[in-house]
């Protein structure tokens, strides 16, 4: 079998709901599609959902890599899915979102080839995922009520954006709680807004919230930092824009630097870096979540086929594609149920794109 074209075309979803994160306020989100097309008919799908302050890359970017990579991949078989990691790596550093999409597409021709689903492809531990909602910063009032109503969609778990004002966090998590009950879980992501101490006093001050879990509440760079916090609060702690790589990775475990990682495919450069993220993380007995940037259904079929696969990946944020217009040219992969992703049966991500 041997890959004989990639084509790509860009996609514009339309965002629902404001998302302001303590990095960014509101980007315009885009992607592109990616189809690789093989001799034997068999064609996979990949999404690249970039994000400049974490993926460092952009769509232009990404056009421009896919047009450079593109006579290195065809003729190469897309089933020698290590063999063209090595050749994207050497082809270029960095570039995760673009090959994330390359490597989502060459699962999904392994899977139609076996005529095996992703999830079980990639392990199989399961084929449903329980995905937490995030609710971007906003006012309390807002944010509160925002949190009511996915709550009342059938989400138990949710992600709540802080890190911008101390204070205003703390009103809007004492908001939320008040507005939700005790038996939901609530979870913070800070984007890195805080410095250390402003950690500790705010995760002090949600033990009365009984807020669970805090996401890379500090610059990514520093992991002595974020050391110094894990031996100071009650709650988990997760790295996330600090870890990219496997060797990232490897480093947090030897720096004990977090409890959990939230490994990103856009980020990591697609499911097979990821599994090796996983690899690392579990050995060291560091559980992991699979989060997302910006991803259509296309992205989250990746994401949520990994996470139901593996075992050692306990948490899931794949919410991106409930915060945009779904693409009337996109559908399948899996279905949700108030908070439960069920994966499909179908082999491959199971997408049906009218390309
Ligand atoms: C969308 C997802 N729930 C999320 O919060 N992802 C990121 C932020 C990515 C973005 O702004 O596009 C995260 O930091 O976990
Ligand atoms: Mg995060």
């Amino acid at each position: 079998m041997i890959i004989t074209d990639l084509k790509w075309r860009e996609m514009e979803p339309v965002s629902k709901v404001k998302f302001k994160i303590a990095l960014r306020e509101n980007a315009k989100t885009s992607s592109l599609l990616l189809k690789i097309e093989t001799d034997e008919g068999i064609s996979g799908y990949g999404e690249a959902s970039p994000f400049e302050p974490v993926t460092g890359d952009n769509i232009e970017d990404i056009k421009a890599f896919f047009e450079k990579i593109k006579p290195e991949l065809i003729g190469k078989n897309p089933l020698a899915i290590e063999k063209i990691h090595r050749i994207m790596n050497r082809f270029i550093v960095g570039k995760t979102a673009g090959k994330a999409a390359i490597d989502f597409a060459l699962y999904d021709i392994l899977g139609k080839k076996t005529g095996m689903p992703l999830y079980m492809l990639l392990g199989g531990n399961s084929n449903t995922v329980q995905s937490d909602m995030t609710i971007g910063i906003d006012t309390p009032d807002e944010m509160a009520k925002l949190a009511k109503k996915y709550v009342n969609e059938g989400f138990n778990i949710l992600k709540i954006k802080v890190g911008l004002n101390y204070e205003e966090d703390l009103e809007a998590i004492r908001k939320i709680r008040e507005a939700v009950g005790d038996k939901i879980s609530i979870r913070l992501d800070a984007n890195q807004g805080y410095d250390k101490k402003q950690t500790i006093n705010v995760m002090r001050e949600m033990e009365k919230y009984s807020v669970e879990e805090i996401e890379q509440p500090i610059p990514c760079w520093d992991f002595d930092g974020m050391k110094f916090i894990k031996d100071r609060i009650t709650q988990e702690l997760m790295m996330d824009e600090s870890v990219h790589s496997p060797n990232d990775a490897h480093r947090a475990v030897k720096e004990e630097a977090c409890d959990v990682i939230n490994i990103k495919l856009m980020k990591a450069g697609g499911i097979f870096p990821a599994l090796q993220i996983n690899a690392v993380a579990q050995a060291a007995g560091i559980k992991c979540m699979i989060g997302c940037m910006s991803e259509t259904r296309v992205g989250i079929a990746a994401g949520a086929a990994l996470a139901a696969a593996k075992k050692n990946i306990v948490y899931a944020d794949l919410d991106s594609y409930r915060m945009i217009e779904e693409l009337e040219y996109v559908s399948g992969g899996y279905t949700q149920e108030g908070d439960i992703i069920t994966l499909t049966e179908k082999p491959g991500l199971g997408l049906e794109i009218d390309f």
